[in-house]
């Protein structure tokens, strides 16, 4: 099992946005600015859909990979950390998904 984290991964994803390597993808990706990489990450996740359908799983392993770092290039150009994420991940332990789920109020649409 791979000892490789996301937050080893945040660091390089930050790292790499603001060299100038002209090899480095992120670095483009984060210059070219919030809506072109909100659109890789739709698009990831939608590739993620649609491997999840069917029976490769080498291709869905390989989907998340690519949603993963996108969305975490993302999650950088929004100036929101993986730690802000897992810490509103470690609050929603205290309950149930479906109690959280009746805790968002009414004002979002029921499902
Ligand atoms: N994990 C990734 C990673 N996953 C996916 N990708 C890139 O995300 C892109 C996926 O988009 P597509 O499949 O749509 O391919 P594409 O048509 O080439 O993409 P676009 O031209 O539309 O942007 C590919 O170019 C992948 O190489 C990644 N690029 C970088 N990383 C990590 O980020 C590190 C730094 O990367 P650089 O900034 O490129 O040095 C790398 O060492 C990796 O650890």
């Amino acid at each position: 099992m791979s000892e490789f984290t996301l937050s080893q991964l945040e660091s390089i994803v930050a790292a790499r946005a603001t060299s100038d390597d002209p090899k480095s993808y992120t670095a483009r990706l984060s210059r070219d600015g919030i809506e072109r990489a909100a659109k890789k990450l739709g698009e990831e996740a939608v590739e993620t859909v649609i491997a999840a359908l069917g029976e490769d799983r080498r291709a869905l392993t390989g989907e998340t990979a690519d949603l993963f770092y996108h969305l975490l290039v993302v999650l950088r150009l929004k100036g929101v950390s993986l730690s802000d994420v897992m810490e509103e991940l470690e609050r929603r332990t205290a309950q149930t998904g479906l109690e959280e789920k009746a805790s968002r109020g009414s004002s979002e649409r029921p499902s």
